[in-house]
């Protein structure tokens, strides 16, 4: 289908979406730092680049899904990086969750070779990055952002453009600002129930008819319940965006104290060693037991 799309990042979702456009037929030469996790999108019928730049030279455009803005900014500007290869015609679309300062001297920097560049964080998980169910959130070159629509209505069931780029970043933000204030109500909750002698499922029965019922206290209830933090979304990648987004705050003379404390609860958490785990480990910040 298509020209080849390159894809630079094979973590939790990296490895999900591109599974997912490989199975819609698209052609992909991916590249990951550890590059052994390659192999499983080789037995998926993707190519590999020995570097982000060789995967940016043989493709019209490439994809990034990154851990944070360090590993956002080395893959482009380090040796071997996109830089290297970008030019006039090529396109790079940034789908890490980042802050707009980061999104931006990116962006200048693959504009100022001729290249064009898009942001387009995601909500959405890992389920969703499999079933193609993300929402996009994108921002930049208008003209990239049509290229690679076929790729996300794939990867997503609904794609927004929203304007220039720091839009996509800051949105993204206020997105997963508000998702880890309420994991930590949530968190409290579960631990209050059962401590006062209500029993937590039938706590999960109540919300899930009330009008705070939603996606994630459904998914993420049953499995905080047993204990199981089995990771889809890093708690170490949640604290990073509750950071970002506190700064966002700062920059725009925001009070935000609810998400201040959930920050406090997330580096409690990654400094009990829980980083690895999924978001929803913060619970035992409350719980204060032994996994
Ligand atoms: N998991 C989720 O539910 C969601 C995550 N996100 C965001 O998507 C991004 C990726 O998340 P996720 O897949 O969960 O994260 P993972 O931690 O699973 O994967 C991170 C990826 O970044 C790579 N990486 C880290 N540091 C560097 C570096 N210095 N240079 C090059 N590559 C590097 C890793 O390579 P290596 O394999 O070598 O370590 C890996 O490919 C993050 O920004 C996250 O906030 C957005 C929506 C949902
Ligand atoms: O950035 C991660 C978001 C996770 C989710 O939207 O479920």
């Amino acid at each position: 289908m298509g020209e080849e799309i390159g894809f630079l990042g094979l973590g939790i979702m990296g490895k999900a979406m591109a599974v997912n456009l490989l199975r819609h037929g698209f052609k992909l030469t991916v590249w990951n730092r550890t590059l052994s996790k390659c192999d499983e999108l080789v037995e998926h019928g993707a190519s590999v680049g020995e570097t982000p730049a060789a995967v940016v030279k043989k493709c019209k455009y490439t994809i990034g899904m990154l851990s944070d803005p360090a590993a956002a900014l080395s893959v482009v500007f380090d040796k071997d990086g996109v830089l290297e290869h970008i030019c006039t015609g090529k396109g790079y679309i940034d789908m890490s969750t980042v802050d707009a300062d980061t999104s931006s001297k990116i962006s200048e920097a693959i504009t100022s070779k001729g290249g064009h560049f898009l942001e387009a964080p995601v909500s959405g998980s890992k389920k969703p990055a499999e079933d193609g169910q993300l929402v996009i959130l994108a921002a930049g070159e208008k003209a990239l952002y049509e290229e690679a629509l076929p790729a996300f209505n794939v990867m997503g069931k609904k794609s927004f453009f929203l304007g220039h780029v720091g839009n996509g970043a800051r949105m993204k933000l206020v997105v997963n600002m508000i998702m880890g204030s309420m994991m930590n109500a949530f968190s409290e909750g579960l631990e209050l129930a059962d401590r006062s002698g209500l029993n937590p499922q039938t706590l999960l029965d109540v919300l899930d008819l009330a009008a705070i019922a939603n996606p994630m206290f459904k998914m993420k209830g049953p499995t905080m319940l047993q204990n199981n933090y089995t990771p889809a979304f890093p708690l170490k990648h949640q604290q990073k965006d509750m950071r970002l987004a506190l700064a966002l705050g700062d920059e725009n003379a925001i009070s935000m104290p609810v998400a201040a404390a959930a920050n406090e609860a997330f580096k409690k958490a990654r400094n009990l060693g829980l980083g690895d785990l999924d978001f929803s480990a913060v619970h035992q910040t409350v719980k204060g037991g032994e996994l």
